[in-house]
Order: structure tokens, then C-alpha cells, then sequence
């Protein structure tokens, strides 16, 4: 049988997609994407990953994609946003993604956004620590939320580019500046450090990592990261070279994944699990949903320090309610000293290179 004159189109439309001679589908092709009737997408919110491209920034776009909450994803980085928003465009679930490359693209990147995730930035090599990456990453961070301020001023911020310590009083003094500064919508992910903790955990006690809950209070470098080993859930009792173990092991967990990775980076896969969990639990909260707890590093009056890692609520407007630590150990009550006293440094650091 012939085709018909409607199949031969059709195909020749199929086609043109399979093999798009690039510019000659603009010039040619009666018929682009642009033309597609629905434009929406499902209800929802709307998400820009800043630094799309990286280790930890593709797994999180196809995470994210796959979020039911999400409606529309915009992917920004300075390099490879259009192959890699190409490809999880393809991606048969609800939200709608675009692409931005490059600075004169952010700030329609981040326009309209209702959560901003951060993974911009350099990682670790062997032998550094994450305050060494506070050069360049201050740089970029300090740039993208001068972008933030501008364009979408009641955005919930997940940051995560390190060092997280003194990321966070960055963005909290950019935003200072601009005079759009809510400490209840900027939050350093923490995630990684409680996701640690529960797998190390539950291998010690023979369980289920999902039935483990240890919260991880401080900051999120080296001696910062302190875990509540007393308040784990559910309840249970470890020896003291239980506790040794497990605080090196969380606190060290970071390096653990660098030196594995000898040159190649540092943790992209398990980081963007912990991302997709702590920006699911941030959308949740926006929402409404009742009891959205998580650890996160915010400003906070729990310690002297004017920010802190602590359990959070998260609710319609960011964080609703910051938790007190709870009763210590002696052994936790000596960690939290040490914690503290580095922290204050790191964030003084943060502090200053915008006020300098
Ligand atoms: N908070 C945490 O628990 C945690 C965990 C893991 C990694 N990190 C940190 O996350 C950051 C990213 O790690 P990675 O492994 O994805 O690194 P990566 O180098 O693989 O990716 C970083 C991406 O950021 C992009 N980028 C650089 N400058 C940018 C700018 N000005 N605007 C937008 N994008 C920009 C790069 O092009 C790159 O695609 C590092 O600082 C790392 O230390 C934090
Ligand atoms: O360790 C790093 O440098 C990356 C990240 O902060 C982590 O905890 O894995």
C-alpha cells in the first residue's frame, strides 16, 4: 500500500528529529518544539539546580525530574547544560526542564524559582581539606546568590558547595546587602552527614539503615560534624569503642569518598541522593505537610554561634522551628566545645569576605 501524502510528513517530521542537521532545523523545519501544545506541565514547584553539569549536579537533575512535586526544573551551569538538559528532557516524567549556560543566562535561569539547589563549585583532591576550595567557591557562590537576591528573592536555598561553614554566611551577607535576607529560606545541606550516620550506624547494630535515625548537629567539615550517637532512633546503647569508631567514620566520611576517588572529585552519587532527600523534605514543608524535620545548617540561636546544624521543622515559609540539642553525653558535651570553636572561624571567615 502507498503512503499517504499525511504518513509521508509525518515521517519526514520523525525523522528530522532523529537527525537534526542543527541549523537547518531552524530554518527548515516547519515544525519544532517550540510548537507543542502543552507547554505547562503538572502542578507544582519550581526548581533551578545551579551547577547542573557537575558530579553531584546531573544525578540531582534526574532525581529531581523524577520528583513528583516538582513542575518545572531549570538546569544553570558555565558548561554542558545543553547536552545534559537534552538528554533528561527525554525523561517521560511530569516536570518540564530547561537549560541555561553561561552568566547572561542566570538570571532567567532563576526567575520565578521556588527552591534554588546550589552544587556549584570545586571539589576536593586528596590531602585538601574543604576550606580549601573557600577561594573559588566563595567566588561563585557569592555571584549566584547576587543572582538569587535579584531574580527570585523568596526562594528557598539548599546549599551545598563547600566549604558549607562559611557558604552559608556568604549567601546570608549577599543577601544582607540586598536587603532580601529571610534566615528561615537559606539552608547548608547537611543531609550527607546524617545519610553517613544512619548507614554506619545500622551496619554496627546489624538493622536497617531506613529504620535508623541519628541526628548530626554542628557543621559539615571535620570536627564540626557531630553526631548525637546518644539520641539515636530507635533507642540503643553503644561501647565507647563503638562511639570512636562512629564519629571518625562520620566525620571523616567525606574524606573517605575523596581518597577513594584518588583525583577524580569527591562523593557526587551519594551527595545527590542526600540533596534529592533534604530538597523532597524542603518542597514537603513549602506544601504544608506537617512534621518535615531534618538536620540542616541555619542561622540559629541554639549555640552562641549565629549559625548552627540542627534539627529544623521546614514548613510553608522555609524553617518554621529550630530544635534545642537535647540532653548530651559527656562524650558529645567535649565534641560540641571543639565543634564550636572551629565553626566560629569558619563562618567569621564567611562573614568577612563580603563585609571586607
Ligand atoms: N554539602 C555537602 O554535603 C557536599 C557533598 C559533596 C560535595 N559538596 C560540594 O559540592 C560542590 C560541587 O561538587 P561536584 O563534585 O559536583 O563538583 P564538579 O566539579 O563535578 O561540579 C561542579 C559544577 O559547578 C559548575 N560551576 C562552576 N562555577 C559555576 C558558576 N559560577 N555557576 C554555575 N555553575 C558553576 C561547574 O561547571 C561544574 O559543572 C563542591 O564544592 C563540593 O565540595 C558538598
Ligand atoms: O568531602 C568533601 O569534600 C565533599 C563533601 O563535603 C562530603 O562530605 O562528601
Amino acid at each position: 500500500m502507498q503512503p499517504t501524502l499525511e504518513a509521508n510528513q509525518r515521517i519526514a517530521r520523525i525523522s528530522a528529529h532523529l537527525h537534526p542537521p542543527k541549523l537547518q532545523m531552524e530554518a527548515n523545519s516547519s515544525w519544532s518544539q517550540a510548537n507543542c501544545r502543552a507547554k505547562g506541565g503538572a502542578p507544582g514547584f519550581k526548581v533551578a539546580i545551579l551547577g547542573a553539569a557537575g558530579g553531584i549536579g546531573q544525578p540531582l537533575s534526574l532525581l529531581m525530574k523524577m520528583n513528583p512535586l516538582v513542575s518545572v526544573l531549570h538546569l544553570y551551569d558555565v558548561v554542558n547544560t545543553p547536552g545534559v538538559t537534552a538528554d533528561i528532557s527525554h525523561m517521560d516524567t511530569g516536570a518540564v526542564v530547561r537549560g541555561f549556560l553561561g552568566a547572561p543566562q542566570l538570571e532567567d535561569a532563576l526567575t520565578g524559582m521556588d527552591l534554588v539547589i546550589i552544587p556549584a563549585g570545586v571539589p576536593r583532591k586528596p590531602g585538601m581539606t574543604r576550606d580549601d576550595l573557600f577561594n573559588i567557591n566563595a567566588g561563585i557562590v557569592k555571584t549566584l546568590c547576587e543572582g538569587i537576591a535579584k531574580c527570585c528573592p523568596r526562594a528557598v536555598i539548599n546549599l551545598i558547595s563547600n566549604p558549607v561553614n562559611s557558604t552559608v554566611p556568604i549567601a546570608a551577607e549577599v543577601f544582607k546587602k540586598a536587603g532580601t535576607y529571610d534566615p528561615k529560606r537559606l539552608l547548608g545541606v547537611t543531609m550527607l552527614d546524617v545519610v553517613r550516620a544512619n548507614t554506619f550506624v545500622a551496619e554496627v547494630l546489624g538493622v536497617d539503615p531506613r529504620d535508623v535515625d541519628v541526628p548530626v548537629v554542628g557543621g559539615h567539615a571535620g570536627v564540626t560534624i557531630l553526631p548525637l550517637l546518644s539520641q539515636v532512633k530507635p533507642a540503643c546503647s553503644f561501647t565507647s569503642e563503638e562511639i570512636n569508631y562512629l564519629t571518625d567514620r562520620i566525620q571523616n566520611g567525606g574524606t573517605e569518598v575523596v581518597e577513594a576517588k584518588a583525583g577524580a572529585g569527591s562523593a557526587t552519587l551519594s551527595m545527590a541522593y542526600a540533596a534529592v532527600k533534604f530538597a523532597d523534605a524542603c518542597l514537603r514543608g513549602l506544601r504544608g505537610d506537617a512534621a518535615v524535620v531534618e538536620c540542616a545548617f541555619v542561622a540559629s540561636q541554639v549555640t552562641e554561634l549565629p549559625f548552627f546544624a540542627s534539627k529544623v521543622k521546614i514548613g510553608r515559609n522555609g524553617v518554621d522551628e529550630i530544635y534545642p540539642l537535647g540532653p548530651l553525653s559527656e562524650y558529645e558535651r567535649v565534641g560540641l566545645e571543639k565543634a564550636k570553636k572551629e565553626l566560629a572561624v569558619s563562618i567569621q571567615k564567611g562573614i568577612s569576605f563580603i563585609r571586607k
